[in-house]
């Protein structure tokens, strides 16, 4: 290890460009909040007028408008803190190299993990665990382990496949240099990169080879078993002899590479196990985080390297260099040694032009996550994330006990693969946790649908900070739900998650108190409020709706200069948000998408995500992990439609009723409002005080749009089911003629 004499750092930390513009508009709007705030003080204690004294409940629905209005500035409040000075990271990586020998770097072992063969396609995963084996980084220092929920040999056939190809991708892979190392998405893309014409042979072979592979894998996918032929190529299939079922077997541990073989040019190869943990019917196996604690402990058995890198199965490198980029934090002589994890965006390969679902959350990730950043504390969200092997044990930061992570021995003695496998196994029993810490002081936190989030909160209350690392060249890209429901089923778990945490004794607040600095505390308890917050956006979407049907005003009359306050707040956030996004390279379309999203997230993934805390409290339900679906190209039609940005509704479920009812509900009284607004039009449109009123609930029906069309207009399979239409305009129709009646 040579030192350089004059330190240099080996990352650089910038303060985000355009804040002053930011806070002048926070400071403007906070202005028109408290305007607000007095209107409504004052308005709710004025005694009503006459006629409006008699409607029930006119003074209560003000009261509900005055604390949903508090409570939504009480989150913008917490949001600005949020975004008050976010960062960006730079790395050296030139540096990086110069000052440590290669022969020196830590050794990493990266976990890949997978559930399901039929959810996710092995040939998806064999391409995440390709790209990972790829790395720009010394082939003897990588271990990879892939954990196989699934239990299934299907998956493990398709291991044993990269073992194979790898001795070819590999030396490909670092002869041309290719990126991104995934060889699905690489051949995916017009082979820009072929000009030699010593490449373009070598391509066309490789791609061959592939090919096969990939009918191969595909055609025993499809056929749902391993053929005898098969069978034969590895002892490791005996193993599946015993299995009685997905939840029902023994450890299955095989390293299908070990740490003396080699490639075709005779490199080094990357070590590569597949691990299916002990499963029992009644043993609870608590998902993902089970999973990654099963890994920790197998991993640290035979490679034992100081740095983890986790992946979803659906995820693969797409930056070869990521792995170096992260030791630049990592290694960095001054801040090094109390950095946890350095988490990289979690980004999808899949997304459509203007990415109709929302999953990208331009402004999460570019914005907000640099602002949690700025107070040491990224999440960590559960792929894409380097983490130091100490801090993930449970380890406290301590500033004396800095752990050299160059000096670290890395692989434990040379013991044959098949000892290891025996030793290993036991690792991964179920039993082997029963009255230890793994789950509670140790390894990922059990019993929370958002292992990721409450681990990564508890690393930073033992004393570490956390990074968060966005590049240009984005380091991980992975597969994000094609149809509306699966994306809102996947948020649900996500903000269920987050509502549990704060009301668990991890409540950032709380457990945070005197360990993480106030503002980050702040930062991460405005996503917890998400939940609750969903019944306050409700009242916001049905209840002025449902006054102005019964001539009740909420809202200042059109020219009352207390009007101003109302619209600016309004309209004026809304055009900062579409400034920021196409600031950030979002386009108008997309900016319109992610509104809709959020009007149709908070009414129903983060509501049903509310009232599945409250029956957990109440000990009716239990956690449960629904694994999000991978594109899959059976569903041609659900693919082509997502392509064409055609939102799929298809599914029935309840959160499609609640999503047509409010539509409905609001196009039902928008015609009502407007036709009254043009009876009256030159008597009272100056000192009309439903304008607003309307005015909101046109808007509603505007996001509203794609439902009507699926529900009326469209005749795929991707319209909404007349059944629930039917549903929905009962509903709709009921709720207009009870308040009727009051
Ligand atoms: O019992 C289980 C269930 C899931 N998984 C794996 O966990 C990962 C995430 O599952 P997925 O269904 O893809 O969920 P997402 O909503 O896409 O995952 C996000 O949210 C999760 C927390 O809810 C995090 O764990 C993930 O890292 C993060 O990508 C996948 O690789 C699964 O194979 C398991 O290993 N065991
Ligand atoms: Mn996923």
């Amino acid at each position: 290890m040579a030192r350089n004499d004059d330190y240099l750092p080996l990352f650089e930390t910038k303060t985000a460009k355009g804040l002053i513009p930011f806070r002048l508009f926070a400071a403007s709007m906070f202005t028109s909040i408290c305007f607000i705030m007095v209107y409504r003080v004052n308005q709710i204690q004025k005694p009503a007028k006459e006629e409006e004294e008699a409607l029930l409940g006119r003074k209560w629905t003000w009261i509900g408008m005055f604390i949903a209005e508090l409570w939504f500035s009480l989150c913008w409040i917490l949001n600005v803190v949020v975004r008050w000075k976010p960062v960006y990271r730079v790395t050296f990586k030139d540096r990086l190299s110069k000052r440590y020998n290669e022969k020196d770097f830590p050794g990493i072992d990266i976990f890949v993990c997978t559930a399901d063969p039929i959810i996710e396609p092995p040939i998806m995963v064999l391409n995440s665990v390709l790209s990972v084996m790829a790395y720009d980084y010394p082939p003897e220092k990588l271990s990879v382990y892939l954990s196989d929920d699934g239990g299934s040999d299907l998956t493990f056939y398709a291991l044993l496949e990269a073992s194979q190809f790898a001795k070819e991708w590999l030396p490909f892979c670092r002869k041309f240099k290719v990126e991104p190392r995934s060889p699905e998405a690489f051949f995916h893309r017009a082979p820009k990169q072929v000009e030699d014409s010593a490449m373009v042979k070598e391509w066309t072979s490789i791609k061959k080879l592939y090919q096969d592979m990939k009918t191969r894998i595909q055609t025993t996918t499809k056929l749902g078993r391993i053929s005898e032929e098969i069978r034969k190529q590895h002892k490791g299939f005996h193993e599946w002899d015993s299995v009685s079922g997905q939840h029902d077997h023994d450890t299955i541990l095989q390293i299908l590479i070990d740490s003396k073989a080699v490639d075709n040019e005779g490199k080094r190869l990357p070590i590569l196990v597949y691990l299916a943990r002990e499963k029992r019917p009644t043993y609870h196996h608590n998902f993902k985080a089970g999973a990654m604690n099963a890994l920790i402990r197998v991993s640290a058995r035979i490679s034992n390297a100081p740095v983890i890198l986790n992946v979803d199965c659906d995820m693969y490198s797409n930056n070869s260099e990521s792995v170096r980029d992260a030791l630049c934090f990592f290694l960095d002589e001054e801040k090094g040694h109390e950095i946890a994890f350095v988490q990289f965006p979690q980004l999808f390969d899949n997304l459509t032009k203007n990415d109709i679902y929302n999953h990208f959350m331009r402004i999460i990730s570019e914005v907000e996550f640099a602002g949690l950043d700025s107070y040491g504390g990224v999440y960590y969200v559960g792929t894409g994330c380097l983490h130091r092997r100490e801090s993930l044990c449970g380890k406290k930061h301590s500033k004396t006990l800095k752990q050299n992570l160059i000096n670290t021995r890395y692989r434990k003695e040379e013991e044959s693969a098949s000892v290891l496998e025996e030793i290993c196994r036991e690792l991964a029993s179920c039993t082997y946790e029963d009255n230890t810490q793994w789950g509670m002081e140790m390894g990922l936190k059990y019993g929370c649908p958002v292992e990721d989030i409450i681990s990564g909160i508890d690393i930073l209350c033992r004393g570490w900070k956390s990074i968060y690392y966005n590049p240009e060249r984005k380091g991980f890209l992975g597969l994000a739900p094609s149809t509306l429901l699966q994306s809102l089923v996947q948020h649900k778990r996500w903000i269920a998650g987050d509502f549990q945490i704060l009301l668990s004794k991890y409540s950032p607040l709380l457990y945070g108190h005197g360990k993480i600095p106030l503002p980050l505390q702040i930062s991460y308890t405005q996503y917890m409020l998400w939940a609750p917050t969903s019944l306050v956006w409700l009242y916001y979407y049905v209840v002025p709706s449902l006054c102005l049907l019964k001539g009740v005003a909420l809202f200042p009359e059109t020219l009352n200069p207390w009007v101003i306050p109302f619209l600016y707040v309004f309209f004026g956030n809304r055009a900062y948000t579409l400034g920021e996004c196409l600031c950030y390279g979002g386009t108008l379309r997309e900016w319109l998408n992610e509104q809709r999203m959020w009007v149709f997230r908070r009414s129903t993934s983060h509501l049903f995500a509310f009232f599945d805390n409250i029956l957990k409290l109440l000990g009716i339900t239990d956690s449960t992990f629904i694994i999000t679906a991978k594109v899959d190209d059976d569903h041609e039609d659900v693919s082509i439609k997502y392509e064409q940005e055609l939102m799929e509704f298809g599914a029935t479920s309840p959160m499609s009723t609640i999503l047509a009812s409010l539509a409905l509900l609001n196009a039902i009284i928008f015609a009502v409002g407007l036709k009254r607004l043009i009876e009256e039009y030159d008597k009272t449109l100056v000192t009309n005080p439903f304008v607003l009123q309307i005015i909101l609930c046109g808007l509603l029906v505007f996001i509203n749009l794609p439902v009507y069309i699926a529900m009326f207009l469209r005749m795929d399979k991707g319209r909404i089911p007349t059944s629930i239409t039917c549903q929905s305009f009962i509903l709709a129709l009921a709720a207009c003629s009870i308040i009727q009646m009051y």
